[in-house]
């Protein structure tokens, strides 16, 4: 399986140097040069089997010859022994025809566990057969960042330096972060938004001296190995609902547009999916881009959902990729005229794009109010992220359809916006009920990309 950038000039890689390089050299993000698809048959074939045989189905055909089915397995097994439910990904029942797919039963409580604890034990087995060691540097609007830490701590060749925008994000995601005590994990706070951090680390990427110094690797889901862990749920979860003789639809909370990009992947690979939904916040490029054509991002402004307080949406490239027919020159014109303020989808890009997703907004008073009305009735407690999806889930369905909203983090992580909904102040599990009393370590850095190369250089090990 080869892969291919988004702007039409890095080189073609594996699926093993695609997983350890990151962004491509040319700026662009990598993606299968053919996406595998899957009969109506092996899909049916998927009903009852363990979240982790489906993983290893649905993913073999994107690794080539990276691991052997053997090793493959065992990776799989590892990532997902730890999560708190025996179904990884379980769904529940909101109303006729709507679920909830409850994607934060990790270890670090968020949907971006399902991908970090693969990529962790991918990246440690192809490290070790390869000598070779890497610095992992990511952005994080606060979730990425803690299942990152989580993943990668304590590895003897590997050092991870999260980028955090400083007051940004909620206290316990910042303590996730902040508080292990591996000396391979640095919390790095940013003055400035999401957007910030993310740009220094693609500025990071194409600073080849620096990159190529210090061996840099990315866990954003500017790595497809991120993106394609996630598309695993789409088809557990939809074939738990009679797929593949029954379409489903899915509203997924969306920032980065990695989640939404797995779900289309998924499409793709022969999954009947209906509606993909676009489900933003106040930061609502996404919606507006998708409804005007106009994609020009104005400042992020801080909401209750914080994970996705994001107007530079990263995997956004991919799916301008897949509208302009994969024509590689034309997504690199759409990505300089960002940098220089905006850019307008063409008509027929836009109608592509139309054709697989729909997109709706929340405002933070219906975030706060679908929190109250959904534990009222349904006894859920939603974070703030599941509920601007579930808030537009409920707009946007075809009551012929089944609608799957994606629950992306647990509502502990954001214990205030919950409390101020509902009164109640959900508890963290136990395994992390300390997690207020241990002490934070976290260096404070301005948003300047040389003083934070410096900074990398210096606390990496050689
Ligand atoms: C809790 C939560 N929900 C939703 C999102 C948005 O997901 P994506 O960035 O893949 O669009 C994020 C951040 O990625 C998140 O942390
Ligand atoms: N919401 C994310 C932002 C980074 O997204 P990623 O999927 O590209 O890693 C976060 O919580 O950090």
């Amino acid at each position: 399986m080869n892969y291919l950038s988004t702007r039409g000039t890095a080189p073609v890689l594996d699926f093993e140097d695609t997983m350890l390089t990151g962004l491509a050299r040319d700026g662009g993000l990598y993606l299968p040069e053919k996406i595998p698809s899957f009969s109506p048959d092996e899909i049916a074939a998927l009903e009852g089997l363990s979240y982790e045989e489906c993983a290893f189905r649905i993913m073999r055909p994107f690794i080539g010859d990276t691991f052997t089915d053997d090793t493959f397995r065992r990776l799989i097994a590892r990532a997902y022994g730890g999560f708190d439910h025996a179904a990884r990904a379980p769904m529940v029942q909101l109303a006729p025809g709507h679920f909830l797919l409850e994607l934060f039963h990790g270890p670090t409580l968020a949907f971006k566990d399902f991908a970090m604890q693969l990529i962790g034990q991918m990246f440690q087995a192809a490290l070790e057969r390869n000598g070779k060691r890497v610095t992992i540097v990511g952005a994080t609007s606060g979730d990425t960042g803690s299942a990152a830490i989580e993943a990668f701590k304590g590895l003897d060749n590997v050092d991870v330096f999260i980028l955090f925008p400083h007051g940004r994000v909620s206290e316990v995601q910042r303590r996730q972060m902040t508080t292990p005590t591996e000396a391979n994990v640095h919390a790095l706070a940013v003055t400035g938004d999401f957007d910030d951090c993310q740009a220094r680390v693609k500025d990071m990427f194409n600073h080849f001296d620096f990159r190529d110094r210090v061996g840099l690797a990315g866990v954003n889901s500017i790595n497809f190995a991120r993106v394609l862990a996630q598309v695993v749920y789409y088809f557990t979860s939809a074939v738990s609902l009679g797929a593949p003789a029954r379409p489903v639809s899915f509203t997924v909370p969306t920032g980065n547009f990695g989640d939404i990009f797995a779900g289309y992947l998924a499409k793709r690979m022969g999954l009947p999916i209906d509606r993909l939904v676009v489900a933003t916040n106040q930061n609502d490029i996404l919606h507006r881009c998708l409804s005007t054509a106009d994609y020009r991002p104005d400042g992020v402004t801080p909401s209750i959902s914080p994970s996705m307080d994001i107007q530079v949406s990263s995997n956004f490239e991919r799916a301008l990729f897949e509208a302009y027919g994969r024509d590689g020159a034309a997504v690199a014109q759409l990505m300089d005229e960002l940098k220089a303020g905006g850019f307008s989808v063409s008509q027929g890009a836009l109608q592509a794009l139309r054709e697989v997703y729909d997109s709706g907004r929340c405002s933070e008073d219906e975030t706060r109010a679908t929190i109250a009305r959904l534990h009222r009735t349904t006894g859920e407690l939603l974070c703030p992220h599941s509920a601007v999806g579930v808030k537009v889930a409920e707009e946007k369905r075809n009551p012929a359809t089944p609608m799957i909203t994606l629950a992306t983090a647990h509502p502990a992580k954001f214990p205030d916006a919950v409390q101020e909904a509902t009164g109640i102040r959900p508890d963290l599990p136990a395994r992390m009920s300390d997690l207020f009393e241990r002490p934070e370590r976290m260096t404070r850095v301005e948003n300047d990309l040389s003083a934070i190369e410096t900074l990398i250089e210096e606390r990496r090990r050689p």
